[in-house]
């Protein structure tokens, strides 16, 4: 186990060419919270634990959530704030898919957006250069959306791409594709069919290609098999070092080693349009899951913009507002929408 640590810190050194000691501690940290996922039955179970806390039914503290909410609270109600904190600074809208734009559903599949919120995000997309960061792959998230004029970071942020045509700020993107992770698909694509032929006697189980990662689907599983789900997930791992795992809601995604995640995609999105440097630009980040997380915490490490959690359910994160659901979070578009076309005259 300790080598198995040792390996992969070095493995991530490698890929990230990580050099200072803080993030090297840093490095080891991440790989050891991975393996808490990768390795060891009790750690599996920890892993196993932590999905079921995550899940509203069996959170004892709501009682904990008045005061959360004061530390995280409504992004509408704080609406007027917001503004001020953004005022003389040009707005980047940021969303997730799942979980931000459409609701959770059990059949990943048929995770359908509203028709309103479409034309809300079309707007918002006339008003703000606005990006999906998902975890799901490119192909398929655009196939939810259905915008041409947005910028689509899918993967993890592993596969971007920016608008297509209609868009006001579609000359900034200039046929702008980044793929960081290209030399990782055959692994990723014979990792899937392990896991496809691993889990199929799983009643529930699904295992779902995206491109440049995988994710293994535990919502529809009967708690009482997660630990094994997990296992089986565990067994084919084993042999990919250059692989890790994080965790979603009720899901387990595979990706490369590599130090990229929604913060980095962030990141590159904003030198993409030319804010590499700027102190005039306002990224708004919405995210309802963990891995919305690593875009939070780059937002609160470059003090710019802020990142709003969607939950109903306190929960630990570097988000600064909250908002409770998907229809909050078109209630919130559409009031940025409307602000600025009242400040445009439009
Ligand atoms: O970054 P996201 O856009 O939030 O993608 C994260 C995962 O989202 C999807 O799974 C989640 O939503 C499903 C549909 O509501 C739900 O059934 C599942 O339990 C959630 O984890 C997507 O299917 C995954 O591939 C993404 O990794």
């Amino acid at each position: 186990m300790v080598r198995f640590i040792e390996e992969n810190t070095k493995l991530v050194e490698k890929e990230t060419g990580n050099k200072s000691n803080n993030d090297v501690t840093t490095t080891k940290k991440k790989v050891l919270q991975d393996l808490s996922i990768n390795n060891g039955g009790g750690l599996i179970n920890s892993w196993v634990d932590s999905m079921r806390a995550c899940s509203p039914t069996h959170l004892k503290s709501l009682l904990k959530q008045s005061s959360w909410l004061t530390e995280h609270p409504s992004a509408l109600d704080m609406f007027e704030e917001i503004l001020h904190l953004s005022q003389g600074k040009q707005i980047v809208m940021f969303l997730d898919y799942d979980g931000t734009l459409s609701p959770i559903v059990d059949d990943p599949d048929r995770a359908f957006m509203s028709k309103k919120m479409r034309r809300t995000v079309r707007k918002l997309a006339n008003c703000f250069p606005t990006a999906i960061v998902s975890g799901r792959c490119r192909e398929k998230v655009y196939n939810f959306v259905k915008l041409t004029e947005l910028y689509y970071a899918g993967s993890h942020g592993m596969d971007i791409k920016g608008p297509e045509q209609g868009s006001k700020f579609e000359e900034d993107s200039k046929s702008l594709l980044c793929q960081p992770a290209t030399e990782f698909l055959p692994m990723i694509d014979e990792v899937y069919k392990k896991l496809v032929e691993k889990t199929k006697f799983t009643p529930g189980a699904q295992v779902e290609n995206n491109k440049f990662c995988v994710s293994v689907h535990f919502r529809r599983v009967d708690e009482n098999n997660w630990s094994d789900l997990a296992n089986q997930v565990r067994s084919v791992m084993k042999d990919y070092p250059k692989l890790r795992l994080t965790q979603g809601r009720k899901v387990l995604e595979v990706r490369p080693i590599i130090k990229w995640d929604k913060g980095k995609a962030l990141e590159f999105l904003l030198e993409s349009l030319g804010y590499a440097n700027c102190t005039d630009v306002f990224p708004l980040y919405i995210g309802d899951d963990r891995t919305d997380e690593d875009a939070f915490k780059i937002l609160r490490e470059r003090r710019q913009g802020l990142g709003i959690l969607v939950s109903k359910f306190p929960k630990e994160t570097s988000a600064s507002y909250s908002l409770q659901e998907p229809d909050e979070v078109m209630e919130f578009l559409q009031r940025l929408v409307e602000w600025k076309q009242l400040r445009s005259g439009a």
